[in-house]
C-alpha cells in the first residue's frame, strides 16, 4: 500500500488541528486528508489553510479513507462509535486509530465490532510545529504494514515510541501528552517572576522560550545525563545554586512525581468511565 493512505479525523479539535498541520508540513497530500467536525468554524479553517476535505457527517469522512482517526473527546467516543458502526459498512477493512486518552482498545471492540484492527496513538500539540511525541500501542491484528504506515504518518510530525501496553500508554500520556501543559505552565512562571521584578513582558517571554528551547536542544545532543547538565550551569558559589536550591528545597521531584501520578490515575479512571 502507498505511504499515503486516505486517512479521516473525527473531531477537528486542538489535537487533529496540531497534527494535520504538522502533516501537511511534513508533505502528506492534503488530497488525502479528510476531516469532520459538528461545527462548521474549525473546518473552514481548516481547509482554506491545508486543502484538506472537510465535512459535518463522521460517517461521509470516514467511508472514504483508509484510516479512521477516533480524535473526539473520550466521553463522546462511545456514541460517536456507534454511529459509525451504523452507518460504515467497512470498518473491518479499514485501520482504525484512536487518539484518545484512558480508553482501552477492548472498549472499541465493544463500540465498533470486534473485528476491527487498531493503533492507539498518544500524541502531544508540539506535533503542529513537527517537534510532537507520540506513543503508539497495536492490537494484535493491525498489521506489520499499519504499525509501519502510521509510526511514518506520526513520525512526520515528531517522535515516536511504541510501548508494549496500554499501561505504558497512560504514562506516556501523563508525561508527553500532558507534559506540553506542564512546560507551558513553568514557563509562563518564570516570565512572571522576571516581570515582578521589572523586566519588560515581551522580552521576558522571548527569554523564556529560548531557554528552554536551548535547554531542551542541550539535552538532545548530549550523552550526559540531565541532572550532570544542570550542574554545569551551576558555578560553586553562584548564582544559579541559590535559584536551583528553592526548586530543590520545594520538592520539584516531589512535584513531578505526584503530578503524573494525578495524570495517570485520571488516565485509568478514563479507561473505566468511557
Ligand atoms: N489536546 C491534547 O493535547 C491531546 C488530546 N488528546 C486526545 O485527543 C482527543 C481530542 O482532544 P482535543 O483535540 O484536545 O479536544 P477538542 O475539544 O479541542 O476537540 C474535540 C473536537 O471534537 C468535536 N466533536 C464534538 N462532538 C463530535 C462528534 N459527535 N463528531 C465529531 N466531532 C465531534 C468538537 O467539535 P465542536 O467544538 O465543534 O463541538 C471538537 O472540535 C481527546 O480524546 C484527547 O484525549 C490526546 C493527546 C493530547
Ligand atoms: O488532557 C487530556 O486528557 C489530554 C490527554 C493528554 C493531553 N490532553
Amino acid at each position: 500500500m502507498s505511504d499515503y493512505r486516505k486517512i479521516a479525523f473525527i473531531g477537528a479539535g486542538n489535537m487533529t488541528q496540531s497534527i494535520v498541520g504538522g502533516m501537511c508540513q511534513s508533505g502528506y497530500p492534503a488530497d488525502h486528508i479528510f476531516i469532520s467536525n459538528p461545527s462548521p468554524e474549525k473546518l473552514e479553517k481548516m481547509s482554506a489553510k491545508h486543502g484538506v476535505t472537510t465535512s459535518q457527517n463522521n460517517a461521509e469522512v470516514a467511508a472514504q479513507a483508509d484510516v479512521i482517526v477516533l480524535a473526539v473527546k473520550p466521553q463522546l467516543m462511545q456514541d460517536v462509535c456507534a454511529a459509525l458502526r451504523k452507518e460504515v459498512s467497512d470498518l473491518a477493512s479499514k485501520l482504525i486509530v484512536t487518539i484518545a486518552a484512558g480508553i482501552r482498545i477492548e472498549k472499541y471492540y465493544q463500540y465498533l465490532g470486534d473485528d476491527i484492527r487498531m493503533v492507539r496513538v498518544m500524541p502531544n500539540t508540539p506535533s503542529l510545529v513537527g517537534e510532537g511525541m507520540s506513543g503508539l500501542v497495536a492490537d494484535s491484528k493491525a498489521t506489520d504494514d499499519d504499525k509501519a504506515y502510521i509510526e511514518k504518518a506520526f513520525k512526520g510530525v515528531g517522535a515516536t515510541q511504541w510501548v508494549s501496553t496500554e499501561d505504558e500508554l497512560d504514562i506516556l500520556g501523563a508525561v508527553a501528552g500532558s507534559g506540553p501543559a506542564y512546560f507551558f505552565e513553568f514557563m509562563a512562571s518564570l516570565q512572571k517572576a522576571a516581570v515582578e521584578l521589572g523586566y519588560d513582558s515581551d522580552k521576558a517571554r522571548q527569554m523564556v522560550q529560548q531557554t528552554a528551547l536551548g535547554a531542551a536542544k542541550m539535552a538532545m545532543n548530549s550523552d550526559l545525563e540531565l541532572s550532570e547538565l544542570r550542574s554545569q550551569v551551576t558555578s560553586k558559589g553562584g548564582s544559579t545554586a541559590k535559584g536551583v536550591e528553592v526548586y530543590q528545597q520545594a520538592d520539584v521531584d516531589g512535584i513531578s512525581a505526584k503530578a503524573v501520578k494525578a495524570a495517570v490515575t485520571r488516565n485509568q479512571e478514563m479507561a473505566k468511565l468511557f
